[in-house]
């Protein structure tokens, strides 16, 4: 480099260094601010305090997000300030969050994603299990898959929300994108794919195309699947890019999935109903009476306060042969007024009904 290039590079590089500076003076004052919200909600020895706010963590990415003047992306400049919460959080009470394992899951990108890098992942082995150690305190939080693009409703998520005491107090999504990964070398060498059956249905054209000889199996996990490819060289996994780092796989192919707008909704659970945060969603389960008309009338209430729904799902009661079950997302927290009378209006016309919480609408795309 010549000296006319080289000095206006020292001199931003000078620029940048007061501009660090001064970041890291303006995060040791955060931490500390952060240390004393701790001390009120101990409020001198409180031992049940709750330290996680999600609806403060959405208001503030919502603000970082809409104050962006475009020199970064919004998306990364949120990924920024998520995790300087996520640290000082992490000063206020370590987090322990319960996901679907192994290392290297989509549950576990998602776990990252809503909490920042700062919490303690804790991988179990089904999402009975994630719900089984939130309810029993051995994790705060569980991050458990409700409903993918593709596929459709996560079944065993549905089974254990209508049983669980736990409330749901965050959502986020998590654009999937499949990798194929081994050690085969190449993909004319790859005699089986193990995956998630959720991730071999999502590739299926894919696979058809390219490897039409190929077995395939089901496993429990797409991290489970790729330590099954690490131990077998003719194996292949369908997992994420990070799954590729942790087991020391090969990358064969990316993108394998058949639809590039492949997300999956996460669900955080925990112990705590969540404050309203300005842009938020409410989720129940019910039943209605076994008669013509019942759903209509049941939903009647929401249509007449102008209560958008956002989702509603139906699924056969497994106890009673022709019930079913309705899962419900609807606009607005059920602290509002107006939504808490219409959660009542529907409760009664219907035959069973359960509030699994109010949670904030998620920023982060
Ligand atoms: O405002 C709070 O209640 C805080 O604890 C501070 C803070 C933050 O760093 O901004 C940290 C954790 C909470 O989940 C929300 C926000």
């Amino acid at each position: 480099m010549t000296q006319t290039t080289e000095q206006p590079l020292l001199e931003i590089r000078d620029q940048i260094d007061a501009i660090d500076a001064q970041i890291q003076q303006l995060i040791s004052q955060r931490a500390r601010l952060a240390k004393e919200v701790a001390r009120i909600k101990t409020n001198g020895g409180q031992v049940d305090a709750v330290f996680y706010r999600p609806e403060r963590e959405a208001q503030v990415l919502r603000r970082v997000i809409e104050r962006n003047d475009g020199s970064l992306p919004a998306e990364d400049m949120a990924r920024l300030f998520r995790e300087i919460m996520s640290a000082c959080l992490a000063l206020e009470q370590p987090l322990r969050i319960a996901y679907l394992g192994p290392e290297g899951s989509y549950s576990h990108a998602a776990v990252l994603k809503q909490f920042g890098s700062f919490v303690h992942p804790y991988a179990v082995s089904s999402i009975e299990d994630v719900f089984k150690a939130v309810e029993r305190k051995e994790a705060n939080y569980g991050v458990v898959p409700v409903e993918n693009s593709t596929e459709g409703v996560v079944s065993a998520t549905q089974n254990c929300l209508i049983d669980t005491p736990l409330q749901v107090c965050g959502e986020l999504d998590l654009p999937i994108h499949h990798c194929l990964l081994s050690n085969a070398g190449s993909l004319d060498k790859v005699r089986k794919v193990v995956a998630h059956a959720q991730a071999l249905a999502q590739c299926r054209t894919w696979l058809q195309n390219n490897l039409p000889h190929a077995e395939l199996e089901a496993v429990e996990s797409n991290a489970r699947a790729a330590q099954l490819a690490q131990q077998n060289p003719q194996w292949a996994a369908i997992a994420s890019e990070q799954a590729a780092q942790i087991y020391t796989l090969r990358v064969l192919e990316k993108h394998i999935e058949d639809n590039r707008q492949n997300t999956t909704k996460f669900w955080v659970m925990g112990h705590e109903a969540t404050e309203p945060s300005g842009e938020d969603k409410t989720a129940l389960i019910m039943t209605v009476p076994n008669k013509s008309g019942a759903l209509l009338h049941a939903l009647e209430p929401f249509a007449e306060q102008g209560i958008s729904m956002t989702r509603i799902i139906s699924r056969p009661a497994q106890h009673k042969t022709w019930d079913y079950l309705f899962f419900i997302d609807v606009l607005g927290h059920q602290k509002d007024s107006k939504v808490r009378d219409t959660l009542e209006a529907v409760a009664e016309r219907a035959a069973w009904f359960k509030l699994l919480g109010s949670y904030p609408i998620s920023p982060l795309k």
